[in-house]
């Protein structure tokens, strides 16, 4: 039973190489037109430009919420290509103190659009600052400790900040309430998915038909990142065999990659095999699982369960994750008669 829950991270949307960010840097759409999916925050996000543009001012603060993959960078980049204006990537793991982040805001040019990745992960005395900021263009910088210290204030130059983040929930109310625009990413539908990697095959100079697409794009956890990942694993494939990107040659490289049919992962195999082998289907809490597949609670959360509970696997309860009827189905374990089901309760 535990072969079933092993293999390669290869569909961790989370994990990225070198040759990976470069890889996917030459296939990011560089305008919304180009951007697949997402139909309803296309359309919010290019009215929210237009209506900038008309006023001549900078674009309101967006805030871009959904799991690791989904298209949040491309995005941010989208808005400062369309909207004609500079582009400053940073991090919420990289704003460890108020400096930190008093630096970059200052040195931005005016309309600059600045994208915080993980601004969830930004430390508490930096988003204080970051409130004035975003409201007022304007921070203040504290000088001198104790009795003694004293606040400068310092305008800035107006921008626009792109928040992303995959845990919105952890975002302090006033910090959220600071975006002018919200857009929650969901995950893509399988036709959808083969238009990114038509799109991605043809960049690359893959030939190759519909019907393998398909086949990759079904096996993507709906997420454009893990396709166009797996196209590479099957352009390799290809390579080597010979015998061109046929839909034979999609399904043996991506069974040799220990890809199953519903694009799970060896960390989603774990997840499962723990709630289901361990704990007779549930319900397990957050941290326990964590525990026992050693892996951050946060990753559970933001990558793993989302998936899980969109293909109706695994549920969320109060009382904890529940494996569903459809979770045992697919591993091909019978029910446990004393089993508590995601989707009974
Ligand atoms: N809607 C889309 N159409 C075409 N390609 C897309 C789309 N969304 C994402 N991609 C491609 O998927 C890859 C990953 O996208 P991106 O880096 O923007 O995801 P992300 O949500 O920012 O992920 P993370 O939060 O992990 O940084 C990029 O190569 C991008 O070109």
């Amino acid at each position: 039973m535990s072969d079933a829950f092993d293999g390669e991270a290869l569909v961790n949307p989370e994990v990225e190489s070198e040759a990976e960010v470069a890889f996917e840097g030459a296939l990011r759409p560089k305008s919304l037109a180009e951007f697949v999916g997402q139909r309803k925050v296309r359309g919010q996000l290019q009215l929210l430009l237009d209506a900038a543009a008309i006023q001549n001012r900078t674009p309101d603060h967006i805030l871009l919420a959904g799991p690791p993959g989904l298209g949040k960078t491309t995005l941010a980049m989208i808005v400062a290509h369309e909207s004609e204006r500079p582009l400053r990537l940073t991090s919420g793991p990289a704003i460890q103190h108020a400096g930190d982040l008093a630096a970059v805001l200052s040195s931005l040019v005016p309309g600059e659009v600045l994208f915080i990745d993980e601004i969830h992960r930004m430390a508490r005395s930096a988003e204080e600052m970051l409130y004035l900021a975003m409201e007022d263009f304007r921070i203040d910088i504290m000088v001198g400790k104790g009795a003694g210290a004293t606040s400068i204030p310092l305008d800035l130059a107006p921008f626009t900040l792109v928040g992303a983040t995959t845990r919105s929930g952890l975002l302090p109310n006033p910090l959220r309430d600071r975006f002018g625009f919200t857009a929650h990413l969901e995950f893509y539908e399988t036709g959808e998915l083969v238009r990114v990697l038509q799109r991605a095959a043809q960049l690359l100079g893959v030939p190759i038909g519909d019907e393998a697409l398909g086949e990759i794009a079904s096996r993507s956890r709906g997420t454009p990142r893990i396709a166009n990942r797996l196209l590479r694993r099957v352009r390799d494939y290809a390579l080597v065999d010979g015998g061109g990107a046929t839909l034979e040659a999609v399904r043996a490289a991506l069974d040799l990659y220990d890809v199953d049919e519903l694009g799970l992962d060896r960390l989603d195999r774990a997840v499962m095999g723990i709630i289901l082998e361990r704990f007779d289907g549930g319900p397990v809490g957050l941290n326990t699982l964590a525990v026992s597949v050693g892996e951050e609670a946060e990753t559970i959360e933001a990558v793993v369960e989302p998936f899980l509970v969109r293909i109706g696997l695994l549920s969320r309860t109060p009382r904890g994750r529940v494996a569903t009827k459809a979770g045992w189905a697919h591993f091909g374990m019978p029910r446990n008669a004393n089993a508590l089901f995601g989707d009974d309760l």
